[in-house]
């Protein structure tokens, strides 16, 4: 890098990795970086505490962070703004305490709301396996990392991996037995019907307490002000979709699928579904596009080539982007850190990703 020019994102989080926190850690391993963006030489970023409280305890860091950004060669300019995750709920649940929650019941009738909520958009796929709930996860992570307030609901009830991918596995706090406190996890609050029941329970509900559950998890959780919550859907075009698109207001659905013509015939039906509910299809996203292999970087197109980018040509659907199959999504959700909260090629493809849709939605 010559001494003239902006530095890379990455030479900045680099340095933010100086940054020590009081509690331990740093700025970049505690993840608290949000919407960083280099401009020419000005370089702005926003650092997100959990509490108001944690907010103005870490003015000095704030200071720090400043000061070391401002010190890297072609930075002119830096901005660093400070902002707390929400208003710290009331009351703290004593550690360890259960939520003495009625999941299971039946759902209310009539339309639903989700208070402070700007956005709803659900994630579905034709069926299982294509990677929507990776692409939840990371979708989640990739735009709170844009600087947007982001929930993520795992409504993939009898199958839910959203504890397993965002690494998260204490049950959730209930001060008053009815409101749940979602834990945040990678700058996204999030919620999983997998973190309110032992992990060997089976779910033997039928249609109406499995809707009574995603309604449950949908109103009673203290989500904040958010500007998307994302719904990890469950595969297929069932109950659960029924449920959501009918009593709560989604902005938009998004539709996974991988380039092979099963997946798109799948891919497919969901869509229909979609539009006969009245809920638009915002964007289709192609998962597993091409296989990077490990060793030597080379790129095969296994599943075939481009199909859900000629799908949403056809249907006038955005195409949001590609994602690879790399064994570093796997790993990285198998080990609760989606590989978009870390600084990988994937990660950059989820930023674009991100944006775009941020764009679209703002
Ligand atoms: N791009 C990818 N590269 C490598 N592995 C991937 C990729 N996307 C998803 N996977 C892996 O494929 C498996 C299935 O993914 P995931 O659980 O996200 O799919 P899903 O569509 O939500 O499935 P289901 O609805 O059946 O739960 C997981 O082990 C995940 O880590």
């Amino acid at each position: 890098m010559s001494s003239s020019s902006a530095p890379t994102r990455e030479e900045i989080l680099a340095a933010l990795k100086g940054v020590a926190l009081p509690k331990g850690g740093d700025l970049v391993s505690a993840d608290l970086i949000r919407a960083l963006v280099v401009d020419g030489g000005a370089v702005r970023f926003v650092i997100e505490a959990e509490t108001a409280d944690e907010a103005r305890a870490l003015d000095p860091v704030r200071a720090e962070a400043e000061r070391v950004v401002a010190a890297l060669p072609g930075v002119a300019r830096v901005s660093v703004a400070m902002t707390a995750h929400g208003p710290a709920p009331k009351q703290q649940a004593p550690k360890g305490e259960a939520p003495s929650l009625s999941i299971g019941r039946h759902p209310t009738p009539g339309p639903s709301v989700v208070p402070g909520v700007k956005r709803i958009i659900a994630v579905g796929s034709g069926k299982g396996g294509v990677g929507k709930s990776t692409v939840s996860a990371n979708l989640a992570v990739a735009m709170a990392r844009e600087g947007w307030r982001v929930g993520l609901v795992d409504a993939d009830i009898y199958g839910p991996s959203q504890p397993r991918m965002m690494g998260v596995s204490k049950r959730p706090a209930s001060p008053d037995g009815k409101t749940i406190i979602p834990p945040v996890a990678h700058g996204v609050r999030v919620i999983s019907i997998g973190l309110m029941l032992p992990e060997d329970q089976a779910l033997i509900w039928r249609g109406p307490m499995l809707m009574g559950a995603l309604q449950q998890l949908m109103t009673q959780v203290a989500w904040g002000d958010l500007d998307a919550l994302i719904i990890d859907m469950p595969p297929g075009t069932g109950d659960v979709q029924m449920t959501l698109c009918q009593k709560f207001d989604v902005t938009g659905a998004i539709v996974v699928s991988t380039p092979q013509d099963v997946a798109l015939l799948d891919a497919r039906r969901a869509l229909n579904a979609f539009s006969t509910l009245k809920t638009p299809v915002i964007g289709l996203i192609e998962n597993m596009s091409t296989f990077i292999c490990p060793n030597c970087g080379h790129e095969e197109h296994i599943f075939g080539d481009g199909g859900v980018a000629r799908e949403a040509e056809k249907t006038g659907i955005p195409f949001l982007g590609s994602l690879p199959l790399t064994l570093e999504v796997r790993l990285s959700g198998d080990g609760g850190v989606p590989v978009a909260a870390t600084d990988s090629a994937v990660a950059e493809s989820y930023r674009r990703i991100a944006r775009g849709l941020m764009a679209q939605l703002a």
